[in-house]
C-alpha cells in the first residue's frame, strides 16, 4: 500500500477545503429562497464567496477544520494498524502545509499538541466487510456544531412543544426542537442527524453516522423518509436563518436513523452539523493503497465563481450602508451604532477567545485595550522562513462561550466592541448598555472571506496558549460585520430566539400517530 498516504493526505486536503456537491446544490437553494436585501441574503453571499476561495486557495472552508473522524471499513486481511500510521502521518503532514488547524489539545493542562494528535485523535473507525477495496470516509466537524447537539430522553417536556412521549410523535418534537436550541450558534443553515435508540453512546453514533449519508438519498424506511421530509418543511418555518439572522432557510438536511433500545432508555440524539459541512470519502485499492474513486461525486457541480462576485452581490442586497469603524473608537461612536448597521472595520483588531478571556478575567492585558475591537476566532497560522506570520483561514467563533467574562473584561480594559458569531446573552447586553459597547456578528465559517481583509499579523502575544487561543494582532481592510446587539438594549439574537419558540409552539399538536 504505498500509495496510501497519498491518498490519505488527498482525502484530508479536499475534505478541509473542498464543500462537497450535495451541499453546494442544497446552499445554492438556500441562496434562491432568500430575498434581496435581507441579512440571510447578504450572509449567503459571503459563504459561496467564501466556498470559492477556498477551492481558489485550496485552503481551510472554515479555521475550524473540527475533530478528524474517519470511517473505514476494509476487506479481511488488511492491516488496519498500518492504515491508522499512515493517517496519523497524513495528519501531521496536512497540519503543517495549513490545511488542518492545530486542534487537539490537552483537556487537563490546555496545551496544543501542535499537529492534530493526542489521545483518542484522531477518531479513527474501522469495520470489516466482503468487498474487496477499502471504503475511507471522513468527516471534519468543527466545535460550534459540535456543541449544539443534543440528546433527548423520552418522555420529556420540551419549551414549546409540551410533552414528547416515546412514539414516533414524540421523536418529531425532539428533532423540532433541536434545530431551535440551535438557533444560529452552529453556524445556520445545518445539518443534522438523528439518531433514534441505542444507549447514551450508541444513540450519538448513530446520529453522526447518519451525517456519512448523501444529502439527496432517500431513507429507505417510509416513516422515517415522512420525518425526514417533515422537519426540512417545518423546521424551515422557525424563521432562524442563516446565521440566525432571520430568514426562510434554517436547515439544509435531516437525516434520521434508527437502532434497538434497552426497555428503560429512550433516547433520541441529534448531532448537528454547520453549512461548512465537509465529508469525504475513497475506494482504495488495498494492494497499491491508490484512489480509485471519490466518493458524493453524483449530480452537478455547483461552481459559485460563476456567479455574480461577492462584492455585486452584496452590493445588490444590502439596504444598509456600511459605517466605517477603526479603533481606538470612542464611546460617543459606539453609542450611535444600531441592531441592524453593517460596519466595516479597518485597522487594528486584536483576537480572544477562551483563553484569553479566562486570562484577562484575572490578569492585565498584554496590550492597551481601552476603544479597541476584540474579535472572537482561533486562525490557521503559517509561519514563513523569515519567521513572518500568515494567515490561512480566520472566520469567527461562538461567542456565547465567553458569555460569563465578557461584559467584565470590556468594562476592565475599556474595550468597545467584540466581534464572532451567534449572538451573547443578557448579562453582556447589559455590560454594552451600562458601558457603552457593541456586539458585531461576521459570518461564521467564512473563513477564507475574512483571511482575505487582513492585510498583516503585527504581533502575537500569548502564544503559550497555542496558535488558535493566542492574541494575535491584526490590521486588517473592509472587515464587514453587523452590529446585532447595540448599546440600546437591543439584540437580534434575542428577538430570533422568541419569535422561533412562538413559531415552535405551532408544532405542538400531534402529526405522527
Ligand atoms: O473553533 C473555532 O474556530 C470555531 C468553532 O467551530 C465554532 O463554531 O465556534
Ligand atoms: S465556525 Fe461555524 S462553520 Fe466553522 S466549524 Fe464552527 S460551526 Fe462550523
Amino acid at each position: 500500500m504505498n500509495k496510501l498516504y497519498e491518498s490519505m493526505y488527498d482525502l484530508i486536503v479536499e475534505t478541509s477545503t473542498k464543500l462537497p456537491k450535495d451541499v453546494r446544490r442544497a446552499i445554492a437553494k438556500a441562496k434562491l429562497s432568500e430575498s434581496a436585501g435581507t441579512r440571510a441574503a447578504m450572509s449567503l453571499a459571503t459563504i459561496t464567496n467564501n466556498i470559492t476561495m477556498a477551492d481558489e486557495n485550496v485552503s481551510p472552508i472554515c479555521q475550524d477544520t473540527g475533530l478528524p473522524t474517519f470511517k473505514i471499513k476494509t476487506p479481511v486481511g488488511v492491516n488496519q494498524l498500518e492504515i491508522k500510521k499512515v493517517i496519523k502521518e497524513a495528519i501531521v503532514q496536512a497540519t503543517k502545509d495549513g490545511k488542518l488547524r492545530p486542534n487537539s489539545v490537552d483537556s487537563l493542562t490546555g496545551a496544543n499538541s501542535g499537529d492534530n494528535l493526542g489521545d483518542g485523535v484522531p477518531v479513527i473507525k474501522f469495520e470489516q466487510w466482503e468487498k474487496d477495496y477499502i471504503d475511507a470516509r471522513l468527516i471534519l466537524k468543527g466545535g460550534g456544531c459540535e456543541n449544539k447537539n443534543i440528546q433527548y430522553s423520552l418522555p420529556c417536556e420540551l419549551e414549546g412543544l409540551g410533552r414528547a412521549g416515546r412514539d414516533l410523535d414524540g421523536i418529531r418534537k425532539c428533532v423540532m426542537h433541536s434545530v431551535y436550541q440551535a438557533q444560529g450558534q452552529g453556524c445556520s443553515a445545518g445539518v443534522i442527524g438523528v439518531g433514534i435508540g441505542g444507549d447514551r453512546t450508541s444513540g450519538y453514533e448513530l446520529a453522526k453516522e447518519q451525517l456519512f449519508r448523501s444529502l439527496d438519498d432517500e431513507n429507505t424506511m417510509p416513516e422515517l423518509k415522512e420525518l425526514e421530509e417533515y422537519v426540512m418543511e417545518n423546521a424551515n418555518k422557525l424563521g432562524i436563518g442563516t446565521m440566525g439572522f432571520g430568514g426562510e432557510t434554517t436547515l439544509l438536511g435531516c437525516k434520521v436513523g434508527v437502532g434497538h433500545r434497552i426497555p428503560a432508555s429512550f433516547f433520541v440524539s441529534v448531532a448537528y452539523n454547520c453549512w461548512a459541512y465537509r465529508r469525504l470519502g475513497v475506494n482504495i485499492n488495498p494492494e497499491t493503497g491508490e484512489i480509485n474513486e471519490w466518493l458524493y461525486q453524483e449530480g452537478d457541480m455547483i461552481d459559485f465563481s460563476k456567479e455574480q462576485t461577492n462584492e455585486e452581490e452584496v452590493a445588490a442586497t444590502s439596504d444598509a450602508s456600511e459605517i466605517e469603524l477603526e479603533a481606538p473608537i470612542t464611546e460617543e461612536k459606539i453609542r450611535s451604532l444600531k441592531v441592524g448597521d453593517v460596519v466595516r472595520i479597518n485597522g487594528r483588531m486584536f483576537t480572544g477567545r477562551d483563553a484569553i478571556h479566562k486570562h484577562l478575567s484575572d490578569h492585565d492585558a498584554p496590550v492597551d485595550l481601552d476603544g479597541q475591537i476584540i474579535y472572537h476566532c482561533g486562525p490557521v497560522m503559517l509561519k514563513d522562513e523569515e519567521g513572518n506570520w500568515h494567515v490561512k483561514a480566520a472566520g469567527p467563533t461562538t461567542s456565547i462561550r465567553e458569555e460569563p467574562y465578557q461584559g467584565d473584561i470590556m468594562k476592565k480594559f475599556g474595550i468597545r466592541a467584540v466581534m464572532g458569531k451567534g449572538g451573547m446573552g443578557a448579562k453582556t447586553l447589559k455590560a454594552l448598555e451600562e458601558h457603552g459597547g457593541v456586539y458585531l456578528n461576521a459570518i461564521g465559517g467564512a473563513a477564507q472571506y475574512y483571511a482575505d481583509c487582513i492585510k498583516g499579523v503585527d504581533g502575537v502575544d500569548l502564544m503559550e496558549f497555542g496558535i488558535p487561543e493566542a492574541m494575535w494582532h491584526l490590521n486588517v481592510e473592509g472587515f464587514t460585520a453587523v452590529v446585532t446587539m447595540d448599546s440600546h438594549g437591543n439584540s437580534l439574537h434575542a428577538d430570533v430566539e422568541k419569535s422561533s419558540l412562538e413559531k415552535l409552539s405551532q408544532f405542538k399538536d400531534r402529526v405522527f400517530n
